[in-house]
């Protein structure tokens, strides 16, 4: 994107100009057509980033986020769903000077001082850079850089128009579809412990279920419940309980692999979703997670709280089940059995 002849002395100059603006501008176009409608902020962004290097033949277009609070969803997202392409994080503090805290396009030829901006990879590589503002509620959050190796394509004081407009693009696409992202993530998640939420397991079962029919592979799950959660609430503290909750929930993902998912089924009881394992591995697994809870205690103001748990499983290694409700009910009761069957031997 090359924006250097900004006063063309001839008519064929001039009308070379505006057959190039033409070019930059259909191809704006069709990027924002392309990513406009991605779901999920890794697949926009990396379709983005591939896009503008492809399209401007840049040598490099990454993405620089800040570290502020608001951001370590986004990063966490981003991490979580995959994107491929590079995402530096900086200090807040940083950003905003070197982007001098506008909202409009940098560009710089003297690279040394933007270091921190340029990936590893590329600091000795490039010539000059296009540093575009990433701006969401009103904010500046990150950036979108264009780099190149070419000294003389980005020199302080061009004329950027239409990098102007390409960052206007980013900022809003960027804000929409982390907008909807953040309205799954409210429509899956349980608020407290960030753990996927019970309506999600009502979708995500059935089709684990199907999968592990196809392949032939085994499905368990371990339905786990807190023992005697209520008399925590009721000696510490509800905001005790509730950093209870939480403590399990780091404990469980800790303990278990990336294949496997917990749930919040609902107030103490959590269900874990392990696919490609048997019946002797979720108790296994199960067994581990108990051991671990007696050899790290949750501590409350100074306090050692030994967290207890009872578990059902079920798994398709046992029975064939129908249905995902099915499997689920039986876990629950056994479950129950067990939690009965402790509470007579005390
Ligand atoms: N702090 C907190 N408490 C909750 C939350 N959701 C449910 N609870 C409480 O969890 C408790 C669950 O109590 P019970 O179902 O009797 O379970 P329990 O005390 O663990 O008893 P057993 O299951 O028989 O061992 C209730 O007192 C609920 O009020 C929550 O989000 N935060």
């Amino acid at each position: 994107m090359s924006e250097d002849k900004l006063y063309p002395l001839n008519v064929s100059e001039l009308i070379e100009h505006a057959r190039n603006n033409e070019r930059i501008a259909r191809t704006l176009f069709e990027i924002e057509v392309e990513v406009m409608n991605l779901s999920d902020c890794a697949a926009f962004f990396d379709r983005l980033t591939d896009m503008v290097r492809e399209r401007f033949a840049l040598d490099d277009v990454w993405l620089v986020l800040s570290n502020i609070e608001a951001n370590a969803r986004l990063a966490e997202t981003l991490r979580e769903q995959g994107a491929l392409n590079t995402i530096l994080t900086v200090a807040t503090v940083d950003l905003l000077r070197l982007v001098e805290n506008r909202r409009e396009p940098v560009l710089v030829d003297e690279l040394a001082r933007y270091r921190q901006l340029i990936p590893p990879t590329s600091r000795d590589r490039l010539g000059s850079l296009a540093i575009l503002p990433l701006v969401m509620d009103d904010r500046i959050v990150g950036a979108m850089i264009l780099g190149t190796r070419d000294r003389e394509r980005y020199q302080p004081g061009m004329e950027f128009f239409f990098l102007h407009q390409l960052a206007v693009k980013v900022s809003i696409g960027f804000s929409s579809v982390w907008a909807r992202e953040q309205l799954r993530l409210l429509a899956t998640r349980d608020a407290l412990t960030g753990l996927r939420n019970r309506r999600d397991l009502d979708l995500a079962l059935p089709q684990e279920l199907s999968r592990a029919r196809r392949y032939g592979q085994p499905l368990s799950l371990l339905f786990m419940d807190c023992d005697d959660f209520k008399q925590i609430n009721d000696t510490h503290g509800h905001d005790c309980g509730d950093a209870y909750l939480r403590f399990l929930a780091r404990i469980f993902i800790s303990l278990l692999r990336e294949d496997d998912s917990v749930f919040r089924y609902a107030g103490d009881e959590f269900v874990v979703v392990l696919p490609n394992q048997t019946y002797s591995a979720a108790q296994a697994i199960a067994e581990r997670m108990e051991a671990h809870l007696q050899q790290v205690p949750f501590s409350w103001r100074q306090k050692a709280l030994v967290a207890s748990i009872s578990y059902g499983i079920a798994s398709t290694s046992q029975a064939n089940w129908l249905n995902a409700e099915d499997m689920l009910r039986h876990a629950d009761q056994k479950l129950y059995a067990l939690k009965r069957e402790r509470k007579a031997a005390l």
